[in-house]
C-alpha cells in the first residue's frame, strides 16, 4: 500500500504538530496519566497489509471500544434475545447519562452507552463467575488481534472501580428493573476490567478486521460472525458509536466507528480496511479530538466514506 502508507504517515505528522489536542479524560484518575502528545494511526487491509504512522505500537486503554467486542460476544451467546434488554437507537445523550433509563423502563437506548454496555456485560456474565466471563472477553480480544500478550491494566480497572459512582448508579437502577440479573458488583467488576484492556492501534485494527470483511477475519482465517450480524454491528457503530457526537462523526467521517475515553477510535471501511487511531485528548462529547480529525482526513484522501467521495 505505497500511497496509503504515505497518506497515513503524512496524517500522523500533521497531527503531531497540531496545538489543539482536546482534554485528556481525568474522571478516571489513572487515564489522566496519558501523554496528550501521543498520536497513532494504523490501517490494515484483508491481505494483512499495514500502513502505520506515529505511536502505532504503544498500548492505551481501550475503554468503550471494548463495547463492540462485548456486543459481538453477547449476540453470539443469546442472539436476538439481547434486544429485550437493550435497544439500538442513538441516545442523543452523553455516554454516562441516566435520564432516559427512567422514562424507558430501565432499558438502555443502545449497547454503546455505558448503561447499555453494562447490560450487555451482565448477559455475558450470566451463569459464570466474573473471572470466567472476563477471561472469555480477553481471550476473544487476543484471538481477534492475533496476539496473546494483550492484557488488562489492573491499575486502570482499580481506578475506575474507586471512582465509578455514576456507573454504579446506572447498574443499580437497571437492577431495579431486572435488566441486570447478576449481583451489581460482579457485573460492574467485569465491565470495569474489560474497559481497562490495554491495546495498541495495530492490535485494535487487527481485531476489527472481521467487521470490515463481512464477519470473516482474514488473518485469523475464521468466520467470527455471519455477514448479516457484521452488517448490523456496523450499523450500530455508525449510529451510536460516538454517543451524542454520532451524527457529527457520520457527517464528517462516514464510517462505522467506536470511540473510547482512552482516546482511541476503531473505524471500519467495509471491504477495504480496519482502522484504529489514538490521540488521548477528547472533545466535549468524550471522543478523541484529533482522532476524528485524522479519520476525516483519511476518508477525504482515500474516498473511503460509505457515503461516497
Ligand atoms: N466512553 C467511555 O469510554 C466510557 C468508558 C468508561 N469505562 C466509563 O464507564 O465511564
Amino acid at each position: 500500500m505505497p500511497d496509503l502508507d504515505r497518506i497515513v504517515k503524512d496524517i500522523a505528522e500533521e497531527m503531531r504538530a497540531r496545538p489543539d489536542r482536546g482534554a485528556v479524560a481525568s474522571y478516571i484518575p489513572e487515564l489522566a496519566r496519558a501523554d496528550p502528545q501521543a498520536f497513532g494511526l494504523v490501517v490494515i487491509d484483508g491481505d494483512g497489509r499495514v500502513a502505520a504512522g506515529g505511536d502505532a505500537d504503544i498500548p492505551f486503554s481501550i475503554q468503550s471500544i471494548s463495547k463492540v467486542f462485548t456486543l459481538t460476544l453477547a449476540l453470539g451467546m443469546v442472539g436476538d434475545r439481547l434486544w429485550r434488554r437493550v435497544g439500538r437507537e442513538p441516545s442523543g445523550s452523553p455516554f454516562n447519562s441516566i435520564v432516559q433509563l427512567e422514562r424507558e423502563n430501565g432499558i438502555p437506548r443502545n449497547p454503546f452507552i455505558n448503561a447499555g454496555a453494562i447490560a450487555v456485560t451482565d448477559v455475558i456474565l450470566s451463569g459464570h463467575q466474573p473471572r470466567e466471563a472476563l477471561g472469555e472477553i480477553l481471550r476473544f480480544m487476543q484471538f481477534l488481534a492475533q496476539d496473546d500478550s494483550i492484557a488488562i491494566d489492573d491499575r486502570v480497572a482499580a481506578s475506575e472501580k474507586r471512582t465509578g459512582f455514576r456507573n454504579a448508579a446506572l447498574a443499580n437502577y437497571m437492577r431495579s428493573f431486572d435488566v441486570i440479573e447478576n449481583p451489581v458488583d460482579y457485573t460492574l467488576g467485569v465491565y470495569f476490567h474489560h474497559c481497562a484492556i490495554a491495546m495498541t492501534c495495530r492490535q485494535l485494527a487487527t481485531a476489527g478486521l472481521f467487521l470490515a470483511y463481512s464477519g470473516h477475519h482474514p488473518l485469523a482465517g475464521h468466520s467470527v460472525i455471519s455477514a448479516e450480524r457484521a452488517r448490523r454491528i456496523n450499523a450500530i457503530m455508525l449510529t451510536c458509536g460516538h454517543y451524542d457526537g454520532s451524527g457529527d462523526f457520520a457527517y464528517r467521517v462516514g464510517l462505522p466507528g467506536k470511540s473510547g475515553v482512552g482516546g482511541g477510535i476503531l473505524a471500519v471501511a467495509p471491504g477495504r480496511a480496519s482502522i484504529c487511531v489514538w490521540s488521548p485528548g477528547l472533545d466535549a462529547a468524550g471522543n478523541s479530538h484529533l482522532g476524528r480529525i485524522a479519520l476525516e482526513m483519511l476518508v477525504k484522501r482515500t474516498g473511503w466514506s460509505i457515503f461516497g467521495v
